[in-house]
């Protein structure tokens, strides 16, 4: 098996896993030896927002090298160094990055890429790499290289490649074996190294860590509850959470694994940190319980400053409404597909907590790559070979564009889509198992495990890297370039800032509109950023959404009458199971079903907590929270809150009603902004870093659930010995507030 330690120690811009057949030429940075931000590696979303058991054990052992708070190695201090222009701003300091990774990089350019040794290529000035061989590069020398693979990029990529100097004239070939055996033994000395300054930075945390167990907490420091409370928090987080509101108020203060930690749980104050001084004093950069990972990037979710903005201006035209409208029918024919393949006419007893797993994975990977089912792909190539015949070999332009590329789109991805679940699948395993067990090993470590993550995001990064490089290949190939694709697009009523896809003969996937989104500028994003955003809506909106479609699922079963008035509402807009499918169109008349999700969301918030990082000393009412503090913000606390809800803890979709009447009901993300109808409602979060796939996966849940009420019914199976109703699933607060399973009788709904 080939494993690859992420790359930790490569060079600014190197990534452990770099696109297979990409061309990159870069320059070794004059100070290649200083500390490697990898830019594949962060959070992943649900560690982003989650201060889960596992994650709060994860700070013991993650051992961040920087502690907060004033002292020669705190985070305070590394940011008061790190000012440099745009340093602070984009929060990119290098300690702040990679505590949160859990990484102290020491950079040596040969090393970090274990995969097949690269093939040389001719440089720009003729000259070749000897024999493949990686070469320790010379500082600020340009480099060239071409990684083993079938196709050649036509990125824009900025990564770096430290091999084969172009300036270097080739060694004798005697010297070539000793060349081999010097970079292999600077090698894996430099990974020595390496670990050894990565374990000593971890030790140097914990101690500070420890340090902090004995001693008081800052002036003005939030109350709380004396002591470190990782164990407590451990034993039952939703109690502990809740427990530690109803005692202290609105704000906690807590040492979790040695970190200091503010819970939020006020209205006023949550606002403070999630809309009002987000980005100025409250970011995510820094914040603890990050464990970090190489796949989801330096994506959305964990970006700050200028980098965050532009890929969020750049991704926003792709979440517009018509965007995700696009996707409803994928939606809808992949919840067709599962409830006949896998359900099938007679239902049955059966995990649907699994079954949407698989569902949201197919559904965004079709929303992000134009994956459909073996099925679909075989109609859509049916319905292209047809539109080719009529359309005749010749067609040019943007308009015989459309079919060719579907063609071969279509032709690519069964492969692409099959090693992509799998890597996904082994990806996620790896994190439910390292939630499960409660310890956050940093990635860097090269456990067997870790071994084997990293292998995954390899091979992941390898077929992404290859779509992407095969995409712009086909919307150059069919518009002249890629910059005139994304015109053409956007001439079409696309935004050609994203969202465009599906006009003008492009296809209308995620890849395609971030790939053709523009900034004012002109300029677009690199294969690098593509990469982790692909990722980070990978990660972020899947496990998610299958969440929400499990819990609404078990409310549904557990209360009858809901579940009739759901079911009578879709039946009512779109007939019965002989009839026509929903819609994006006909959902919008489902205000009943809508509530069943805002209720459901309410009640369990799959984000149950939102993590931020106070960058200065920061007043929070009448508090002072020292720069580094960690601020946690509690939508499963806020949500049921007694001071806001009445009979918080029932399940009662009915006050959606009442409060869509009071707001003057102007659809769901009206509901959903400045922090719900009363403050307290933030299931997608709140203020500039909101969920991004709010509109995404409110279209998905309704969906699923009215394509499925259609068709069948749902019930608790009777719990053993009994006939009645049985147990309802329990919450498995992890990463994310998970049910433990939900086992539901599934059965045909007869009119
Ligand atoms: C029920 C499903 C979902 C829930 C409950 C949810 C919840 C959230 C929350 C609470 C945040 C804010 C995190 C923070 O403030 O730290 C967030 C951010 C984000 N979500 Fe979701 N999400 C869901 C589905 C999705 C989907 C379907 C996608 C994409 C296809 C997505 C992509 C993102 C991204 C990229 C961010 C980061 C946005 C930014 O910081 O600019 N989410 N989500």
């Amino acid at each position: 098996m080939v494993v690859a330690l992420p790359a930790t120690r490569l060079p600014r811009g190197v990534r452990p896993f770099e696109p297979v057949g990409a061309t990159v030429t870069a320059t070794v940075p004059a100070t290649a030896n200083r500390a490697s931000r990898h830019a594949g590696q962060g959070a992943v979303y649900p560690q982003a927002s989650a201060p889960s058991a596992a994650s709060t054990l994860g700070l013991l052992c993650s051992a961040p090298e920087l502690a907060p708070g004033p002292g020669p190695n705190s985070l305070y201090t590394a940011v008061q160094t790190c000012a440099a222009p745009g340093a602070a701003s984009s929060s990119r300091c290098r300690h702040r990055s990679d505590r949160r990774r859990g990484v102290l990089a020491a950079a040596t350019p040969s090393q970090g890429h274990t995969t097949a040794p690269p093939r040389p290529v001719a440089s720009a000035n003729g000259n070749t790499a000897p024999n493949g061989l990686p070469p320790s590069p010379a500082p600020g020398k340009s480099y060239s290289y071409n990684y083993p693979a079938t196709t050649t990029s036509s990125s824009s990529s900025t990564s770096a490649a430290p091999f084969a100097p172009l300036a270097a004239s080739p060694p004798a070939t005697s010297d070539l074996r000793l060349d081999l055996w010097l970079s292999l033994l600077q090698a894996s000395a430099s990974q020595i190294s390496a670990a050894a300054a990565q374990l000593t930075a971890a030790a140097a945390g914990a101690a500070t860590r420890l340090q902090r167990l004995s001693s008081p907490p800052p002036p003005a420091f939030p109350a709380g509850p004396s002591g470190d409370q990782t164990l407590p928090l451990l034993t039952d987080p939703l109690r502990f959470l809740t427990d530690a509101t109803a005692t202290y108020g609105p704000v906690v203060g807590l040492l979790l694994g040695g970190e200091r930690v503010a819970l939020v749980t006020g209205r006023a104050e949550a606002r403070a940190v999630l809309v009002e001084a987000a980005g100025e004093v409250y970011v995510k950069e820094g914040t603890a319980f990050f464990p970090g990972s190489s796949l989801a990037g330096n994506g959305l979710l964990v970006s700050d400053g200028p980098v965050w903005q532009r890929q969020r201006r750049l991704s926003n035209p792709a979440f517009r409404r018509a965007a995700v409208e696009a996707y409803g029918g994928a939606m809808v024919a992949a919840t067709e597909d599962m409830m006949r393949r896998v359900w099938g006419p007679a239902g049955g007893t059966r995990d649907v907590y699994a079954d949407f797993n698989e569902l949201t994975l197919q559904v965004t990977l079709e929303a992000l790559f134009g994956f459909g089912s073996a099925e679909r792909r075989q109609q859509q190539q049916q319905q292209v070979e047809g539109q080719e015949g009529a359309a005749g070999a010749g067609a040019a332009g943007a308009q015989a564009a459309g079919p060719s590329f579907a063609a071969s789109s279509s032709a690519a991805s069964s492969e692409d889509a099959a090693q992509i679940v799998a890597a996904v699948e082994k990806a996620f395993t790896f994190f439910t198992q390292r939630a499960a067990t409660g310890f956050v090993i940093p990635e860097w470590l090269p456990t067997w495990d870790n071994l084997e993550f990293a292998a995954a995001v390899q091979q992941l990064d390898r077929v992404v890297y290859g779509m992407i490089n095969r995409r712009r290949q086909e919307l150059a190939a069919a518009f002249g370039s890629v910059a005139a694709a994304a015109d053409a697009a956007a001439a079409a009523g696309g935004s050609g800032g994203g969202g465009g896809g599906g006009s003008a003969g492009v296809p209308s996937d995620l890849l395609t509109s971030l790939l053709l989104a523009r900034d004012e500028d002109g300029s677009g994003m690199s294969d690098q950023a593509l990469r982790d955003e692909l990722m980070t809506l990978l990660v972020a909106g899947q496990e998610t959404s299958a969440i929400l479609l499990g819990w609404a699922s078990a409310l549904l079963a557990a209360h009858p009458e809901v579940q009739a008035a759901a079911a009578a509402e879709v039946a009512a807009v779109c007939g019965g199971p002989e009839a026509g499918t929903p819609t994006p169109a006909s959902v919008r008349h489902m205000p009943y079903l809508e509530s069943v999700v805002l209720e459901t969301l309410r009640l369990y918030s799959p984000a149950y907590m939102v993590g931020r990082c106070a960058r200065r000393d920061a007043a929070l009412g009448p508090y002072v929270l020292p720069a580094g503090t960690t601020v946690l913000v509690s939508p499963y606390v806020m949500h049921r809150d007694p001071e806001v809800w009445e009979e918080p803890e029932v399940f009662r979709p009915e006050r959606w009603q009442e409060l869509q009447r009071r707001e003057g009901y102007s659809g769901y993300m009206g509901l959903m902004s400045n922090l719900g109808p009363n403050g307290a409602y933030l299931p997608f979060g709140g203020g500039p870093r909101n969920c991004i796939g709010t509109g995404f996966a409110m279209m998905e849940a309704l969906l699923v659930l009215a394509a499925l009420l259609q068709r069948y019914s749902l019930a608790l199976p009777p719990a053993a010995g009994s006939s009645s109703g049985g147990a309802f699933p329990k919450p498995k607060p992890l990463l994310t507030l998970r049910p433990e399973a939900v086992v539901l009788r599934i059965s045909p709904r007869r009119q």
